[in-house]
């Protein structure tokens, strides 16, 4: 209580001793003969009147600089206005780059807040010194004085907290993101990594494939990010590997490209076949990349370009070929040391040709088979190019010829794509599995 006038001190105890007083005496002599109703009433008004309120002021900056609290409540009070029913105005706005439309306190509004059990009134204020003067915009935020303590030490760190929250989410949510490939015209053997935006439409919803895989891939994301203490408590590098297999045409290209979506993270492709790679080129391609990035190795059966690690007799720079083990343990090496949050990929048509050892958890934690169309793919993709949602007299008919015939979802795709945009319902009709 230091630094406030004594009279203040005793204002705020007589205050809260009557308060006290009213209350017990109220509960004491009449808990028998008044109505409930009139009780809670009663304790409304006593609270209303006897509490005193406090208000603090926020202004747009501290000194030359922003105030932190000011900016924090403007973007959390944006969560708060739809929640509240004081609010009679709300500001509105969308861009053409924005998703969703964005709403903003408007100056005079009320914002009601809880936390804890505070309610706590936020109030955007504005005054001109004259009338030819910039307005000072400024919020005001009143609550029971005896909750100070609570709001100045808990209730801001949270609202600054949930700024950050909010502002990490956001940029997120803009990030672009970039596939990486090599570029093998550059004069280093194996070449440099040169990126392009990602714009893969590719989303998990848009998949067609077994509903319950595609929920167990996302589920394994999602606790993979999570996890990031857990890695480090156990002292495990912060990788996860996938191995997708399956026939050509299945979507393995396509769930990589929703992966990176899902999770925002850069694509690097590496193609393993396209370039000539000594230890050292190898070591310093995969040490830039970046964290939070997914590592594409495509089409590892080709073992062509990775048979056992031999050196090539006509050249005076040690190329080298790699054994796909070998590559591995480098990366395991070299991300024990750099690297946070990294996805490696693989890519196979045949996954009876890969050695065991490689197939082992910890090299390619989860296997994805990517299965010929099946009816849950064929509804997703008729929803897909021809926005057809409900069952359709055919679908028994088709679901028959699928369990006989094996047919992919890029060739369902093709024919579907072929039809789509004239007429739907008739195209639909005319669409043949063969
Ligand atoms: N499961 C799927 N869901 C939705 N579309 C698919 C699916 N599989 C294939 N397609 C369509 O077919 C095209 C080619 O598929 P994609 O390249 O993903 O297959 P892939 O299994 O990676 O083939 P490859 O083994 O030849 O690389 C995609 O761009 C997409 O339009």
């Amino acid at each position: 209580m230091a630094g406030y006038p004594q009279t203040m001190v005793s204002l705020k105890k007589m205050l809260t001793s009557l308060t006290t007083f009213f209350s017990t005496a109220f509960v004491n002599l009449g808990n028998e003969f008044i109505p409930p109703a009139v009780r809670s009433l009663f304790f409304i008004v006593v609270h209303y009147f006897f509490t005193p309120q406090f208000t603090l002021i926020i202004e747009e900056t501290a000194g030359l600089r922003n105030n932190q609290i000011y900016e924090a409540a403007t973007t959390y009070l944006r969560t708060k206005i739809s929640y509240s029913s004081k609010s009679k105005r709300i500001k509105v706005s969308k861009t053409n780059r924005q998703e969703k439309l964005s709403i903003d306190i408007v100056v005079g509004e009320v914002v009601i807040d809880h936390f804890e059990n505070i309610e706590l009134k936020w109030r955007l204020n504005s005054e001109k010194e004259k009338e030819d003067s910039d307005p000072h915009i400024y919020f005001t935020l009143a609550f029971d004085k005896i909750y100070e303590k609570d709001v100045l030490e808990s209730y801001f760190p949270y609202v600054v907290a949930r700024f950050e929250q909010i502002q990490k989410e956001e940029k997120e949510r803009m990030r672009t993101i970039k596939l990486y490939s090599r570029d093998c015209a550059r004069d280093r053997p194996g070449g440099e990594w040169v990126s392009i935006n990602l714009e893969h439409p590719a989303t998990f919803e848009k998949l067609a494939m077994d509903p319950a895989l595609k929920m167990k891939v996302k589920d394994d994301l999602d606790r993979f990010v999570r996890r990031k203490e857990l890695y480090k408590k156990v002292g495990k590098v912060w990788k996860r590997g996938y191995l997708l297999y399956g026939p050509p045409g299945t979507g393995k290209s396509s769930l990589i490209a929703a992966m990176a979506n899902y999770l925002k993270f850069n694509i690097y492709d590496l193609n393993l076949s396209g370039g000539r790679y000594s230890d050292a080129d190898l070591r310093r391609t995969l040490l830039s990349t970046s964290n939070r990035s997914i590592l594409v190795i495509e089409d590892i059966d080709c073992g062509a370009q990775l048979e056992d690690r031999e050196q090539e007799n006509n050249s005076d720079t040690p190329f080298i070929k790699f054994t796909l083990a070998g590559l591995l343990n480098m990366i395991d090496g070299l991300w024990s040391s750099s690297g946070d949050e990294r996805i490696i990929v693989f890519t196979t048509n045949h996954k009876d040709r890969l050695d065991p050892v490689l197939l082992r958890p910890g090299r390619m934690d989860v296997h994805v088979h990517m299965s010929y169309c099946t009816m849950d793919g064929l509804k997703i993709l008729a929803s897909n190019y021809l926005d057809f949602n409900c069952d359709h007299e055919l679908y028994g008919h088709i679901e028959g010829l699928l369990g006989n015939v094996e047919v992919t979802p890029a060739e369902i795709a093709e024919v579907l794509l072929k039809k789509g945009g004239t007429d739907r319902c008739c195209s639909w009709q005319t669409c043949r599995i063969s």
